[in-house]
């Protein structure tokens, strides 16, 4: 498998418009992969908050066009990040969009876990509430955002519908960068997967982003890592690596199963 994470710095002073025009371009500049990855939310922002209602579009709108004519022309699976949707009853939705290499739309992930520190998206948008794999003909691919990272139990759940290879589509501040590598790394060891992490790169709304697209084999090592700037992270891995690891050390068959109670805090 060729993996292209396309770490884009989503510059505050180019337009919604042209810069979905640019990343159709560095899509396009892929063609050979066999997944292309791009970060949340980069058409606004991740924490540009002040432009969701504005830029909120629903699933038939000018991103998807745009990136479901650069997965075709580019012939590849395309993971296209995440826009601001609105849906039909108006609330919106952080909202991750998968194409095949003939342009259609193969899957859509309403982020699970709405990011609630600073207030905005947690008030703002609606919560997903369905874990999404896709099977991608390499490998099961397991669709995950940003701030989902944090919660293991959701990856446990994709492990069980069979992700092989977890997507994490984020836009991560450099404040928290050594969460994201330690975080990483985490899940692709406890669930014994590939994990392919790609953040923006720039400051937007006053937040420097981390940058530094990670992907991580199996056994949690680091098999490529981006620097702080744009840049296309590309990676080759063997997806067979994941049942290859998981007979070589069999801890996924140790699970304790039900030990999943509510949580005292909510
Ligand atoms: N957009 C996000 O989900 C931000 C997550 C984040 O900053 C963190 O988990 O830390």
């Amino acid at each position: 498998m060729r993996a292209s994470l396309i770490q884009i710095a989503v510059n505050p002073d180019q337009s919604v418009n042209s810069r979905r025009e640019y990343v159709g371009s560095l899509v396009r500049e892929e063609a050979g992969a066999d997944l292309v990855v791009l970060p949340e939310l980069w058409p606004t922002g991740a924490f540009a908050y002040e432009l969701f209602a504005q830029e909120a579009e629903s699933l038939d709108g000018p991103t998807r066009e745009a990136m479901a004519k650069a997965a075709r022309d580019a012939g590849v699976w395309l993971h296209a990040g995440s826009i601001v949707e609105r849906a039909a009853d108006g609330t919106l939705y952080n909202t991750a969009l998968v194409f095949s290499p003939d342009g259609e739309l193969a899957a859509t992930y309403r982020k699970i876990h709405r990011f609630g520190f600073d207030k905005g998206e947690a008030v703002m948008m609606g919560a997903g509430g369905e874990p999404v794999t896709v099977a991608h003909p390499g490998t099961t691919l397991g669709v995950t955002t940003c701030y989902d990272l944090r919660f293991p139990e959701l990856y446990r759940t994709l492990v069980d519908q069979g992700a092989e290879t977890l997507i994490v589509s984020a836009g991560w501040p450099e404040r928290r960068r050594s969460h994201w590598t330690l975080l990483a790394q985490a899940r692709a060891v406890e669930n014994q997967c590939f994990v392919l992490a790609v953040g923006t790169a720039g400051t937007h709304a006053g937040v420097e982003q981390a940058g530094h697209s990670i992907a991580v084999d199996p056994w949690g090592e680091v098999l490529a890592e981006a620097g702080a700037g744009e840049e296309v992270l590309r990676v080759e891995f063997d997806p067979a690596r994941v049942a290859a690891t998981r007979e070589q050390f069999p801890a996924l068959k140790d699970r304790v199963l039900g030990l999943d109670a509510p949580s005292r805090l909510r």
